[in-house]
């Protein structure tokens, strides 16, 4: 099976892919639509992208491409820890203080704002496709006085020097990635890392009713559904248009979630089902990391 994610080697979503999925091929692609686009067109059989950070929210490129762009069940929810330490490139080592631009992906440099702010204030970011793309970066220029946002495993795989570990703002740092899939696809309920299972819908509210979203939550409330997460995000039709994306604690059944559709339904609202799928809590050891290289 190839499963394609978010490159290249080394990101925090292909750790989450190893951790997943240790015997099967994985490819790296540049970008999230990258990999959205590579399972449409069955270059690959699982698409693994990031979709939301403890710390700085959702991916909204992963939820835009979900709602907008393509139609492509979600089949699993994997949560990783994430760690986060700045990185030079070994020649820069002694110097790395003198640092004159920092590369990552926008939320790992999110996650570290407080290290960023006290030990490198008002040095220029750069934004990356992804940490390991940073990383690879800094490799690729020695010449530079640049440092990356990055893990451990980017470190070792691009030959870089961490001066500080885990520069993130808070302890408790984790990020949640989707494993999509064309196709049904059996994956374990067996070990300690799988929690449960969760449906994820997308509503639309009817425009302009007064009301609509209480409406819309009650029809879980009394069907005693919890939520574990609800989001909104703008249509892209106009100021003031939003899609609501609902997560229902539970697996899709015969009758209370297809309850809920109906009474949505009836309520005008459009509602679209992005998957019911097990999820699951990876702890990454760190000891594991040097089997990855
Ligand atoms: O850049 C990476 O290493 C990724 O896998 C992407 C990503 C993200 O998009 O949030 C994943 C985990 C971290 O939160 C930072 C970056």
């Amino acid at each position: 099976m190839k499963i394609g994610f978010l490159g290249p080697k080394a990101t925090f979503t292909d750790i989450a892919v190893r951790e997943m999925f240790p015997k099967e091929e994985s490819v790296p692609y540049a970008t999230i639509p990258d990999c959205f686009d590579a399972l449409s067109e069955d270059e690959i059989e699982l698409a693994v992208v990031p979709l939301e950070n403890a710390l700085e929210g959702s991916v909204n490129i992963t939820l835009d491409y979900l709602v907008h762009e393509v139609d492509l069940p979600i089949i699993a929810e994997l949560t990783c820890p994430i760690r986060q330490h700045f990185m030079v490139h070994p020649e820069n080592l002694d110097s790395w203080k003198e640092t004159e631009r920092i590369y990552s992906h926008s939320h790992a440099i999110a996650q570290c704002h407080k290290f960023l702010h006290k030990e490198l204030k008002g040095i220029p970011y750069t934004n990356t496709t992804s940490t390991a793309a940073a990383a690879q970066f800094i490799k690729e220029h020695p010449d530079m006085k640049a440092g990356a946002i990055a893990n451990e495993l980017a470190a070792k795989e691009y030959g870089l020097s961490i001066v500080r570990k885990d520069v993130h703002d808070i302890h408790y740092n984790h990020t949640r990635f989707i494993v999509l899939s064309k196709n049904e696809m059996p994956l374990s309920e067996d070990g300690s890392s799988f929690k449960g299972y969760k449906t994820t819908v997308m509503i639309t509210l009817p425009s302009d009713r007064a009301g609509a979203l209480h409406q819309v939550l009650s029809a879980f409330a009394w069907r005693r559904l919890n939520l574990s997460k609800i989001e909104s995000r703008p249509m892209k039709t106009g100021l003031g248009n939003y899609f609501f994306i609902i997560d229902i604690d539970m697996k899709q059944d015969e009758v209370l979630i297809p309850g809920v559709v109906a009474e949505l339904e009836a309520l005008d609202c459009k509602v679209k089902i992005l998957g019911s799928y097990p999820y699951y809590q990876l702890g990454l050891e760190i000891s594991k990391l040097n089997t990855y290289l």
